[in-house]
């Protein structure tokens, strides 16, 4: 809605992950300062700038066109993430960055959440709903979607990704959690540590906007004590391979589990290379299943930008 700033001189950052999935946020509360994609790929660029899998910014939501058409439903939605991926494209939704953001937030004395309460996000997916846990966060996610429901419905996949390190193609499911995802089961974890994600891989038909691809594989037995436990890589749509993905991890326990059949429980854990996170399906108010995400967040350093990066 603004103008970008032509020079990220004197901007103050901060440097967060959560689960390794790294990001540079900034603080633009009166919608003063959006950044071109260039700006954002050198900002997020490991050896020219500060390094990350994409950068936030934080904006009141009456700034954003996207967050102002939230406020007439949910008008506690003041804040909104604007989130782009590290290559300066946009993504609708990030479930890690959506805990970092918050942490973000708070660290900036921007807001307050003590335990108990909820705070609600405004993203390009809708809104989130945020509240505090005894190693982090937990965000409702909202519910989830079959991107090809007619192929799911009929074979249980919808499409085939082919990746460097894989001897055959596999079939996979598409779904939507706001960004899309294309999840893939392996059959071991030798398997998982020789696939090679240097290159994106190919997907058959590929969703319309792209992919998020995970490589999945479920655990020897897949259900502990109610759990369901798996192990997940990812290659990210517009960065490459991350150490985790919070939607990602949403979309293949929701394909593992759709896959399981109607035995399959409720609550997942998610190990990705960077950690673990935890997933849960419950209904929502509307009548939808809803999915929730909990995990760590951390922000490791703040700084300013010097006048080398343009
Ligand atoms: N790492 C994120 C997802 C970031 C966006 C993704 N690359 C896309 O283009 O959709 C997460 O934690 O969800």
């Amino acid at each position: 809605m603004t103008e970008a700033t032509t020079s990220l001189t004197g901007m103050r950052f901060s440097k967060g992950h959560g689960t390794g999935n790294d990001f540079v946020l900034m603080a633009d509360p009166d919608g003063l300062r959006e950044l071109t994609p260039e700006q954002i790929a050198v900002l997020c660029d490991r050896h020219r700038g500060i390094g990350g899998d994409g950068l936030i910014r934080a904006v009141r939501s009456k700034h954003v066109s996207e967050g102002a058409a939230l406020l007439a439903a949910h008008p506690d939605a003041e804040w909104f993430m604007d989130y782009n991926n590290g290559d300066g494209t946009r993504s609708e939704m990030c479930g890690n960055g959506v805990r970092v953001f918050v942490h973000f937030l708070l660290s900036q004395g921007l807001v307050t959440l003590a335990p108990g309460e909820e705070l609600t996000i405004g993203t390009r997916a809708g809104i989130k709903v945020v509240s505090r846990t005894a190693n982090g966060y937990r965000v409702d996610m909202g519910p989830w979607d079959f991107i090809f429901p007619e192929q799911a419905a009929q074979g249980g996949s919808d499409s085939v990704v082919s990746a460097a390190g894989l001897e055959v193609d596999r079939p996979a499911l598409s779904i939507n959690m706001g960004n899309p995802h294309t999840v893939v089961a392996l059959a071991d974890l030798s398997e998982l540590a020789g696939t090679k994600l240097g290159e994106a891989p190919i997907v058959v038909p590929a969703p319309p906007y792209g992919t998020n691809v995970e490589f999945v594989v479920p655990a020897e037995p897949l259900v502990r004590d109610d759990v369901g436990h798996i192990s997940m890589r990812v290659h990210e749509r517009g960065v490459g391979e991350t150490f985790s993905c919070g939607t990602g991890a949403c979309a293949a326990a929701a394909a593992i589990r759709f896959w399981a059949g109607a035995e399959a429980p409720d609550v997942w854990t998610v190990a990705v290379p960077g950690g673990e996170v935890g997933v849960r399906f419950f209904p929502g108010a509307e009548g939808r299943e809803h999915v929730e995400l909990s995990g760590p967040a951390v922000i490791v350093a703040e700084g300013v930008i010097a006048d080398g990066m343009g």
